[in-house]
């Protein structure tokens, strides 16, 4: 099964950083997803409850960045991935993580990940 939800470039900001300046400041984070999930399901139905709602999982994206403080993008990432699993019924998700200011000469840093639910949804 190949049909997704995404969403693509949900901006934010968080305290994130291995340093201790970082530790004192907002920095922005960009966020990519990918979910697998049966679009053909609520497209049979026109219905919200039966697919993954790209707006409820944003919020839940913005509040967990303005809630929770990492060192590491890998760290936060891994954390974030295992809550939407857990709270939105993932089967898989790919999760794109970009840091655009940590390194000035590059457009952007970060990371990639992608996790299955040890249980089918
Ligand atoms: N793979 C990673 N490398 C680095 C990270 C990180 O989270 N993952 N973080 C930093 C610093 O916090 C950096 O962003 C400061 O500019 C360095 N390398």
């Amino acid at each position: 099964m190949t049909d997704l939800v995404f969403i693509e470039g949900l901006k934010t900001q968080a305290v994130i950083g291995v340093y201790d300046w970082e530790k004192k400041i907002q920095q922005d984070l960009v966020f990519d997803l990918e979910m697998e999930h049966d679009n053909r399901v609520p497209a049979e139905t026109d219905d919200l409850a039966k697919t993954l709602d790209y707006e409820a999982i944003s919020n839940y994206i913005l509040a967990f960045c303005a809630e929770r403080q990492f060192e590491l993008i890998e760290t936060l990432a891994e954390h974030l991935v295992a809550e939407l699993i857990g709270q939105f019924k993932l089967n898989a998700i790919t999760l794109t993580l970009r840091k655009p200011g940590a390194v000035s000469a590059a457009q952007a840093v970060g990371v990639k990940i992608h996790r299955k639910s040890t249980v089918t949804y």
